[in-house]
C-alpha cells in the first residue's frame, strides 16, 4: 500500500475543513475535515443517511457548503469552480449513458467532451484493464451491470483527473467485477491519482483504502488507517458487544454508530 506520497510543502490533493452542509435549514454534514494526499486510496464509511453523497456534492460543486471550505489542490472550491472541475471526476452511483451507442462511441463521444483526442486503437487497449477491450460494438443497453459500471470507471478516468470521486463504485457487482474494479482503482492509485470512495462494504474498505473515515449524521467520528481503527477501538464495550470473534472494521463501524436500521 502507498499513501502520504505527496512531495513535502505540496498542498494536499483534497483538504476539507469544518464542512457543514445543510438542505432546507436541515445540517446533514456538520463540521467534517480532512485530507487525501497524492496516491492515495481514501474511503468515506457511514450508514444510509450519513451525509457521505452530500460531501461529494459539496466537493464536486453541486451542493453550496453553509460553511467550512474546500480546496483541491489548493484551489477553492467555491472561488474557482472551473479550475476545480478539471482536476477532478465524479463517477455517481448509478451512472447511465445513452443507451443505442457502443462502449466506442461512448468513450470517444467522452473524450471529445474532455477535450481528450483518441483513436480507435487507444479506446481498445484503454479498455482492456477494465475487461471491455473485445466488447466495443456493443451498445450500452446490452451491457451487464457490472459491464456497464465498468464502463463508467472508464470514463471518469478518460482526462486522468487528479483526484477522482467514486459514490459506491462496486455496489450490486458480482465478486469478479468488484476485483476487477479494486485492481483499476489500485493502478490509478499507482499512476499517482487519488480516490475519494464511498462504499458500504467493510470488506472493501480494508481491501483497497489507505486510510477511512467513518461518518454518522454528518459528523466525523473517526478516521485512520483501516488496521489502525480497529486497533484504536478493538477493546470498546459497544464494539466488544457486536464482534463475534477478533473485532473486525464492520464491528469497528457498527460499535460506533450502532445497530439500528436507517431510512
Ligand atoms: N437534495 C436534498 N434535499 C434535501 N435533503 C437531502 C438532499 N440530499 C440528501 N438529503 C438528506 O441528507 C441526508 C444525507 O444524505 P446523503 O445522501 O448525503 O447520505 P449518504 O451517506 O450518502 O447515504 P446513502 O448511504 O444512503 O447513500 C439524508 O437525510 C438525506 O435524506
Amino acid at each position: 500500500m502507498t499513501s502520504e506520497v505527496s512531495e513535502p510543502g505540496s498542498p494536499s490533493v483534497l483538504e476539507i475543513s469544518q464542512l457543514r452542509v445543510a438542505y432546507e435549514g436541515r445540517t446533514v454534514v456538520d463540521g467534517v475535515s480532512f485530507r487525501i494526499q497524492r496516491g492515495e486510496i481514501f474511503g468515506l464509511l457511514g450508514p444510509n443517511g450519513a451525509g457521505k453523497t452530500s460531501t461529494l456534492s459539496a466537493i464536486e460543486g453541486l451542493v453550496r457548503p453553509a460553511s467550512g471550505s474546500l480546496l483541491v489542490d489548493g484551489l477553492d472550491v467555491e472561488q474557482q469552480p472551473l479550475a476545480v472541475k478539471a482536476l477532478l471526476k465524479v463517477q455517481l452511483q448509478s451512472s447511465s449513458f445513452q443507451d443505442e451507442l457502443s462502449i466506442q462511441e461512448i468513450a470517444r463521444l467522452y473524450a471529445g467532451l474532455y477535450g481528450v483526442k483518441l483513436s480507435r486503437e487507444q479506446v481498445r487497449g484503454n479498455t482492456r484493464p477494465v475487461g471491455l477491450g473485445d466488447e466495443l460494438g456493443k451498445k450500452f443497453k446490452q451491457l451487464s451491470g457490472g459491464q456497464q459500471q465498468r464502463l463508467a470507471l472508464y470514463i471518469a478516468t478518460i482526462h486522468n483527473p487528479l483526484l477522482l470521486l467514486l459514490d459506491e463504485p462496486t455496489a450490486g457487482l458480482d465478486p469478479q467485477s468488484r476485483r476487477g474494479l479494486w485492481r483499476h482503482i489500485e493502478e490509478l492509485r499507482a499512476e499517482g491519482n487519488s480516490i475519494l470512495l464511498t462504499t458500504h462494504s467493510m470488506e472493501e474498505a480494508q481491501a483497497v483504502c489507505d486510510r477511512v473515515a467513518i461518518i454518522d449524521h454528518g459528523k466525523l467520528l473517526t478516521e485512520g488507517r483501516p488496521s489502525e481503527l480497529i486497533n484504536k477501538h478493538k477493546d470498546g464495550p459497544r464494539v466488544l458487544s457486536v464482534a463475534h470473534g477478533a473485532p473486525t472494521l464492520e464491528d469497528v463501524f457498527i460499535g460506533l454508530t450502532g445497530s439500528e436500521i436507517r431510512d
